[in-house]
C-alpha cells in the first residue's frame, strides 16, 4: 500500500498548522517525522488517520482518495498509536484484542485470539497478559498500545512518539521490532520521534517540519549539521559511532 500526501493544508480555526505538505511513503519504509514541539507532527498524523480533515490537499492510499474510504475500512488499513490514551479496567490481553475490532464481525475467532497471543509473545508481555492495564508500568502500557495497533494487522502504522515512557533498552527493542515488522510484512510506518538519534538509527527516510511546512525530506544522505541546527535551533556536530550516525548537541 502506497501512501501519498499532496498539498496538505490544515488550520485549527484560523491558525495554520500545516501548509503545502507533500510526500509519499512506500511499502517496507519506516519514515521519521521530526521537528520541534508544536511543529505539527501530531496534526499531520491525525490528518492521515482521518481524525482531522485537512482544509486543502489530498491523501491517497494506493491512489484512492482517503475521503472516499469508509472509516471502518480506514481502521483496517491504518494502525495508530496516539500520544495519550485511556484504558481502564481492561486486561493487557483485552486491550490488544481491541486492535482486532475492525476485523471482527460478531465475536473474536480463533485466528483473532492467536494473533493477540503471538503479539503478546513477540513483545514479551506474557507475564502481565492477564493483568489490568491500571496495574502495569507506563513503559509496559506503551508496549501494550503498540501491540494493539499491530493486532490490527495494518498496512500503514502511525506511531506518535512510540518510545514515550520506555527505558533505553525498550526504546531500542521496540523500534527494532517495529522496523523488522515493517520489513517482514512489507507495510509502511510513519513514526514521530523526538530523539533524532533514534530516528537516524531506525528510519529509512526523514521528514523535518518547521514553520508549518516541510523544511527538508529525504534519506540519511540528505542530513547534515545545518539542517539539524536550523530545524531544532541548536548547534550540533554529527559523528559516527560503530558506523551509526550520532547527533551531539553543543552548548546553546
Ligand atoms: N485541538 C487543537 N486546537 C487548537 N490548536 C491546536 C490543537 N492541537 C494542537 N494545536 C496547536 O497546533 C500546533 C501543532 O500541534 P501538534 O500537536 O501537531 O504539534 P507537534 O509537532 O506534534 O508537537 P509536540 O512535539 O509538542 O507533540 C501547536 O501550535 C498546537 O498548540
Amino acid at each position: 500500500m502506497i501512501l501519498e500526501i499532496q498539498g496538505l493544508h490544515f488550520s485549527y480555526r484560523s491558525t495554520p498548522v500545516l501548509k503545502n505538505v507533500t510526500f509519499s511513503v512506500r511499502e517496507g519504509e519506516m519514515v521519521g517525522i521530526l521537528g520541534n514541539n508544536g511543529a505539527g507532527k501530531s496534526t499531520l498524523i491525525k490528518c492521515i488517520n482521518k481524525i482531522l480533515s485537512p482544509k486543502e490537499g489530498v491523501i491517497y492510499l494506493n491512489k484512492k482518495d482517503i475521503r472516499n474510504i469508509k472509516r471502518r475500512e480506514v481502521a483496517k488499513l491504518i494502525g495508530y498509536v496516539a500520544q495519550k490514551y485511556d484504558y481502564y479496567n481492561l486486561t493487557v490481553f483485552d486491550v490488544i484484542l481491541l486492535g482486532r475490532r475492525p476485523h471482527i464481525k460478531w465475536d473474536a475467532t480463533l485466528k483473532d485470539l492467536e494473533i493477540v497471543e503471538r503479539i503478546i509473545r513477540d513483545l514479551n508481555l506474557q507475564h502481565i497478559a492477564l493483568r489490568s492495564v491500571d496495574e502495569i508500568s507506563g513503559g509496559e502500557l506503551q508496549k501494550v498500545i503498540i501491540g494493539r495497533a499491530l493486532a490490527q494487522e495494518p498496512k500503514i502504522l502511525l506511531l506518535d512518539e512510540p518510545t514515550n515512557n520506555l527505558d533505553l533498552k525498550n526504546q531500542i527493542e521496540v523500534l527494532q521490532f517495529i522496523k523488522e515488522y515493517v520489513i517482514n510484512k512489507n507495510i509502511s510506518a510513519l513514526v514521530v520521534l523526538h530523539d533524532v538519534n533514534l530516528a537516524l538509527r531506525f528510519c529509512d527516510k526523514f521528514i523535518f517540519l518547521k514553520n508549518n511546512t516541510i523544511y527538508a525530506q529525504g534519506t540519511i544522505e540528505m542530513i547534515n549539521e545545518k539542517i539539524i541546527e536550523e530545524v531544532y535551533g541548536v548547534k550540533v556536530v554529527i559523528d559516527k559511532v560503530n558506523n551509526i550516525p550520532v547527533v551531539v548537541p553543543l552548548a546553546v
